[in-house]
């Protein structure tokens, strides 16, 4: 679905942002594009949407060079949720997706009620200028202008911010959704729990630069100390142990009279972040 091969961009003759990226995203994969502040992921984005001229490498979206691919159909095929407010604020949710499904062929786009249903949106909303939204109900809004064109590719960027955890919930009910449809989504978010529970690989990038490229089991199984902590009763007391995993084949290697807990010390996808781009979550 996107291939990008050697791809690096420069804004202006010495800040170059992209060093050189290489990745692929396959068709129906949830990719998942993660990197702290300003290490190049909108930029990215922008490229691979057609915002953003000027780039090197190679990059093909749909078996298509990114040249060629930029065409009324390419903008038919996909959806885009990004940071930015893209909706009109004196418009109703109604009305703007009104507006936006009449750029698409009639027969891909979705009904509007059917949308704004599965988004859960509060119905008295439905007629009230955006501007009198929530940061909630505006992303909500702008998740049904990305998805009413029924589209196979989908950008998202951190749709769930601005979300209480109900509607983090129905937004990864909703991604997953899409998963199943076949709809391929191209994922840039700093929430790390989005990332492993939707992801089927991630793409840590830094500075420009792709830092580490796997599924979020593998980039945690790979960095495991193989290690579990053991919080046990023994004679009436509360001790813990830490003991490599390997130690379990033969049963509890020590004496106890109760098993309280067992824990993994695998790390987490927050974990490997810090690891791999040198920083923490902001
Ligand atoms: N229009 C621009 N002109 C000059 N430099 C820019 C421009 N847009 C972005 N940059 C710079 O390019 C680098 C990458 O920015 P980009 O917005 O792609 O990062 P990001 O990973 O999306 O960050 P964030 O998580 O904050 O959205 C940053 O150093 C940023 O300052």
């Amino acid at each position: 679905m996107i291939e990008v091969k050697d791809l690096t961009y420069s804004y202006g003759k010495d800040k170059q942002v992209l060093h050189g990226l290489n990745f692929s995203v396959e068709d129906g994969e949830i990719f998942g594009f993660l990197g702290p502040n300003g290490s190049g992921k909108s930029t990215t984005q922008k490229i691979l949407t057609g915002i953003l001229k000027g780039h090197a490498g190679k990059v093909s979206l749909f078996g298509q060079d990114i040249s060629a691919a930029h065409t009324q159909e390419f903008f038919w095929k996909i959806g885009v949720l990004f940071e930015f407010p893209y909706l009109y604020a004196n418009l109703s949710a109604v009305d703007n997706l009104k507006y936006f499904s009449s750029f698409y062929p009639k027969e891909q786009v979705r009904s509007i009620e059917e949308v704004l249903d599965e988004l859960e949106f509060k119905p008295d909303f439905l007629k009230k200028p955006v501007s009198s939204y929530s940061k909630g109900m505006r992303q909500r809004a702008s998740m049904a202008r990305a998805l009413i064109s029924n589209p196979k590719l989908l950008f998202l960027d951190e749709p769930t911010s601005g979300l209480d955890p109900s509607g983090a919930v129905l937004f990864r009910k909703i991604i997953e959704e899409e998963r199943r449809k076949g709809t391929t989504v191209f994922l840039t978010t700093h929430n790390m729990l989005d990332a492993d529970l939707l992801c089927d690989r991630v793409a840590f990038i830094s500075d420009g630069n792709i830092m580490a490229l796997d599924t979020p089991k593998s980039l945690k199984e790979q960095n495991s100390n193989h290690r579990v902590v053991i919080d046990y009763l023994y004679q009436e007391r509360r001790e813990e142990q830490t003991i490599e995993t390997s130690e379990l084949e033969e049963g509890i290697p020590f004496a106890h009279d109760e098993i309280i807990s067992v824990h993994s010390q695998e790390p987490t996808l927050e974990d490997m972040f810090i690891k791999y781009t040198g920083r923490g979550l902001s």
